[in-house]
C-alpha cells in the first residue's frame, strides 16, 4: 500500500503517546492513535479527551483514536510507538504484517528490555529489519507538552531522511526538534535518567537541599557517560537535549513518575505501594535493576544506581545509603578532562608512601 505522506500513527494510549498525537495533528497530519481500550477510544472520539490519562486537555480534530492497529499503521508515513518497555515487542509484532520498509518507525519509550538488555529502537530493528528508524528523547513532561508548554527533544538516527521528516512532522511553535545520528547515546540517556529521577524524588521528601540535587545530577551525569561509553555510544551525547535536558526536568519535577516513585518512597512508602499508586508506568524501577546487572558485568563503575537498587530491591533506608554514598570513593569530577584511574592510582601511591 502506498505512504500517505501526511499520516502519522502513533501506538498507545497513555499520556505520552496522546501529547504526541496532538502535535502531529496540530501540524497538520491526519493521525490515527492505537489503544486496546474501546472505552478510552470512544471517549477520545466523541469527547476530544483522554480521561484516563491527560484528562484536563483538549486532543486536536484531527486524531482518530482507534483500536484497530491495521487501520493505525496501514499507509502512514510515520510510526510512533510509545508503548512502556514491558509491552513494547508484543504490540510491534502484532502490528508488523501492515508495517511496510519505506515506513519510518520510531520509538519514544525510555525503557530496556531485559532479554539481551536492548533499547526499544533495538527491538524494532530486530522486528522488521527496516532501515528507517529512530528514536526521540529529551525534556518531554506528556502534561506540559499537552499544555503547549514550550520545550524540545532529539530525533536521534543513522538515517538522513528518518531525522528530517520526523523534524518536520513533530517540530513546531511549541516543540522543536533537533538531530542527532548517536542512536545508542540518545536512548540510554533517556532511558537512564529515570534511575536518577527516582533517586532525586527521594531525596527531596527526606528534606535534602538543592546543593544535594545538583550534586545528585551532576554525578549522575558522570555515571550516564561513563556507562554509553561502555556501551559504544557517544559520551557528548549525554551533554544535549536527551542526557543533561532530560535529566534536569525528570530529576527535579513532581509530574514526572520516576520522581514521584522516588518522593513516596521518602515519605515512608513501600516501592509496591508506591507504583500502585501511581498507576502509571515508572521506567526506572526495571531499568535500575538491568543497568546494575549490566554495569557489573563490564565492570563499569555505578555507585548511584546499585545505592538506588538496594534501596528499592533490598530494603536499605535511603538516608543510609546516602550516608554510604557519601563515604565512598572520591576520584575525578570530569572523567574526559581528569581520568578517574589517575585519581585512584595517586591515591594508591599516597597510601603506599605512608605506609
Ligand atoms: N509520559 C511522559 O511524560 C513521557 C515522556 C517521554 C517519554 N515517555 C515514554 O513513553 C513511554 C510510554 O509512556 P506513557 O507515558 O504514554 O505511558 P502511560 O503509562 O501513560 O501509558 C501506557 C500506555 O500503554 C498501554 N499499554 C500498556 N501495555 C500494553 C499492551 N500490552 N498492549 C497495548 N497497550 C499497552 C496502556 O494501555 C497505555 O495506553 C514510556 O516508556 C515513557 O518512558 C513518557
Ligand atoms: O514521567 P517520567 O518519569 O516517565 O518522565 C517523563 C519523561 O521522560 C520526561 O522527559
Amino acid at each position: 500500500m502506498a505512504l500517505e505522506q501526511s499520516n502519522v500513527a502513533v501506538l498507545g494510549g497513555g499520556s505520552f503517546g496522546t501529547a504526541l498525537a496532538s502535535i502531529a495533528a496540530d501540524n497538520g497530519a491526519t493521525v490515527r492513535q492505537w489503544m486496546r481500550d474501546h472505552a478510552l477510544v470512544e471517549q477520545i472520539n466523541r469527547e476530544r479527551r483522554n480521561g484516563r490519562y491527560l484528562p484536563d486537555y483538549a486532543i486536536n480534530e484531527r486524531v482518530e483514536a482507534t483500536t484497530d492497529i491495521r487501520h493505525a499503521v496501514e499507509g502512514a508515513a510515520i510510526v510512533l510507538v510509545a508503548i512502556p518497555s514491558k509491552a513494547f515487542r508484543q504490540v510491534v509484532e502484532q502490528a508488523k504484517p501492515w508495517l511496510s520498509p519505506e515506513q519510518i518507525l520510531v520509538s519514544t519509550t525510555k525503557g530496556i528490555e531485559q532479554e539481551g538488555f536492548l533499547l526499544m529502537s533495538q527491538v524494532l530493528e530486530e522486528i522488521t529489519g527496516f532501515d528507517h528508524i529512530g528514536v526521540i528523547a529529551g525534556p518531554n513532561l506528556a502534561s506540559e507538552i499537552a499544555d503547549k508548554q514550550l520545550t524540545a527533544t532529539v530525533i536521534a538516527s543513522a538515517d538522513p531522511g528518518t531525522r528530517t521528516r520526523v523534524q518536520k512532522a513533530l517540530g513546531c511553535s511549541y516543540f522543536r526538534v533537533y538531530a542527532s545520528d548517536d542512536r545508542h547515546g540518545v536512548e540510554l540517556g533517556g532511558a537512564l535518567k529515570n534511575i536518577y529521577a527516582i533517586s532525586a524524588g527521594m531525596a527531596a521528601a527526606l528534606g535534602m537541599g538543592e546543593n544535594t540535587r545538583s550534586m545528585l545530577m551532576t554525578r549522575a551525569l558522570a555515571e550516564m557517560g561513563r556507562f554509553a561509553v561502555a556501551q559504544g555510544a557517544n559520551p557528548m551525547t549525554f551533554l544535549g537535549l536527551a542526557g543533561v535536558g532530560d535529566l534536569i526536568v525528570t530529576c527535579s519535577s513532581k509530574l514526572s513518575r520516576n520522581y514521584r516513585v522516588g518522593y513516596a518512597m521518602g515519605e515512608g512508602r513501600s516501592l509496591d505501594e508506591a507504583v500502585e499508586a501511581l498507576g502509571q508506568v515508572a521506567e526506572g524501577v526495571n531499568t535500575v535493576r538491568l543497568v546494575c546487572d549490566k554495569a557489573r558485568e563490564m565492570n563499569v563503575y555505578m555507585p548511584l544506581a546499585e545505592g538506588l537498587k538496594r534501596v528499592l530491591f533490598e530494603g536499605v533506608a535511603a538516608k543510609e545509603m546516602a550516608g554510604l554514598l557519601m563515604a565512598g570513593e572520591q576520584s575525578s569530577d570530569v572523567e574526559f578532562v581528569l581520568p578517574r584511574e589517575a585519581v585512584l592510582e595517586a591515591h594508591r601511591g599516597e597510601k603506599v608512601r605512608h605506609d
